[in-house]
């Protein structure tokens, strides 16, 4: 295997929305859940996104798994890693974007490397280094709320900055769309003047394919999915790779029961659950119960045993905002957000012991302790349901064949549940 293209993801759903995007845009893509055993099959691809869960742990930690999975991706070809994060560019003052890009920049010896989170067709946009979730600036937007890393500012330049040990740069949207070549000339000033990470703008995908042709001359970049649509237009219009579209025999022969389980608490998620349940039967966990032992868990296979026979069924701990804060309160954010994905983390196992085969799940985070505890190596890419959210076949594995949609919370239309299972059930 010489790989096209490497990407590292921070979190599992990221990983799985960058690898539709690859492999809508003609690259035979497969996702590994970390670094894969050298004995797996993962066939001939040109590209391989690499799943971490780094964007919520210590900095240290993110970057070490980082620099580990750059390592294995290079050695097996990769001129050009990227490093994926969330369009909505979720991180802390302590990072984890900045000291990751810091790392695999030194080790790459690159320099000015271009970050965008744009992804201009789930309404994601950067202008004048200012990032919009639809038409409201990030501050503004339900990240705001998120339980995990609350976005208070928009200004890219000032966010990454704070995170980074080097000074930012922005390439502008008026310079982006004169094209790649003077995108080169910008990164080539921004260089020779010490700057380390720059801030892109992008705000429909003329821009993303310029920013993609240009980083390929670089070993580094850093963006979400709109970024790897630009490196994926790039190695097909310079004939690196061939474009093919592999996705519809990953469908093939996948029966057995499904069900759906929801961690994500975003504004989208909500909705959808809502909009669920009127096409089945859902439970709503009591999160603190989910949090106080394991009954909770238990009672929710219990319910879902006694009904996943005659159709799916969406069991939840999803809650609002003012809710999501209560519980915090008396437990601590990361305590609490452990917990509740352990616990669904364990009604998923339970739902597949049980003979679940087609199981969707909403939250990165929750997505990520779910993968973990089915201990699922790698997966390949099936059809889009909806922008960022592929179906996903395991490879390898104890529990055979198994077909996944990980939805990041923001994503998917309203009837997204019921869109995920009608097309996994084809
Ligand atoms: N009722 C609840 N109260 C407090 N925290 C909750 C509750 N339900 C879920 N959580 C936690 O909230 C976090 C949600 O994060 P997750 O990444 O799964 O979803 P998301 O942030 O909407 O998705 P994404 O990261 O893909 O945008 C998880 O840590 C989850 O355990
Ligand atoms: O880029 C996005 O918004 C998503 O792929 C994601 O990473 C959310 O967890």
């Amino acid at each position: 295997m010489t790989l096209a293209l490497g990407t590292i993801a921070d979190d599992y759903t990221g990983a799985s929305d960058l690898a539709n995007t690859l492999a809508k845009n003609g690259l035979r893509t497969v996702q590994t859940v970390g670094i894969p055993a050298d004995d797996l099959p993962l066939g001939e691809v040109d590209a391989v996104v690499v799943s971490l869960k780094i964007r919520s742990v210590p900095a240290a930690e993110a970057v070490e798994k980082a620099r580990a999975a750059d390592r294995w991706l290079r050695a097996r070809g990769a001129g050009h890693v990227m490093y994926k994060i969330c369009s909505t560019f979720d991180s802390t003052d302590e990072g984890n974007i900045g000291p990751v890009l810091d790392a695999l920049s030194a080790d790459a010896g690159a320099a000015a490397v271009l970050v965008t989170p744009a992804f201009p067709e789930t309404g994601r946009t950067v202008y004048q280094g200012h990032l919009f979730v639809g038409a409201v600036p990030l501050n503004e937007s339900p990240l705001k709320d998120h339980p995990l890393n609350p976005m208070h500012d928009a200004n890219l330049v000032r966010v990454l900055g704070r995170q980074s040990v080097s000074r930012v740069g922005l390439v502008p949207q008026a310079l982006v769309a004169r094209g790649a070549d003077a995108i080169r000339a910008r990164l080539a000033e921004l260089a020779a003047d010490g700057i380390g990470g720059v801030i892109a703008d992008a705000v429909n995908e003329a821009d993303l394919v310029a920013l993609g042709a240009a980083a390929l001359d670089s070993r580094v970049s850093v963006g979400a999915s709109g970024l790897g649509l630009g490196l994926a237009r790039g190695l097909v219009a310079t004939g690196r790779v061939l474009r093919v579209d592999a996705t519809a025999s990953v469908m093939a022969g996948v029966g057995g029961l499904s069900a759906c389980l929801a961690g994500s608490c975003s504004k989208a998620t909500l909705e959808q659950i809502a909009r669920a349940e009127d096409a089945m039967p859902v439970l709503r966990l009591s999160a603190e119960a989910l949090v106080s032992g394991p009954a909770e868990a238990e009672d929710a296979l219990e319910w879902a045993a006694a009904r996943i026979e005659s159709g799916p069924v969406l069991i939840a701990s999803s809650a609002s905002p003012a809710e999501v804060a209560r519980l915090q309160a008396l437990h601590g954010r990361e305590a609490a957000g452990h917990a509740i994905e352990q616990g669904l983390a364990t009604i998923a196992e339970g739902l597949v012991k049980r003979g679940v085969r087609r199981l969707v799940v909403a939250g990165g985070e929750t997505s990520g302790a779910v993968v973990d505890r089915l201990g699922i190596p790698a997966f390949a890419l099936g059809p889009e349901i909806a922008a960022g959210v592929p179906v996903l076949r395991a490879i390898g594995g104890a529990h055979g064949d198994l077909l996944m949609a990980l939805k990041s919370g923001n994503f998917g239309g309203v009837d997204f549940f019921t869109d995920a299972l009608g097309l996994m059930s084809k």
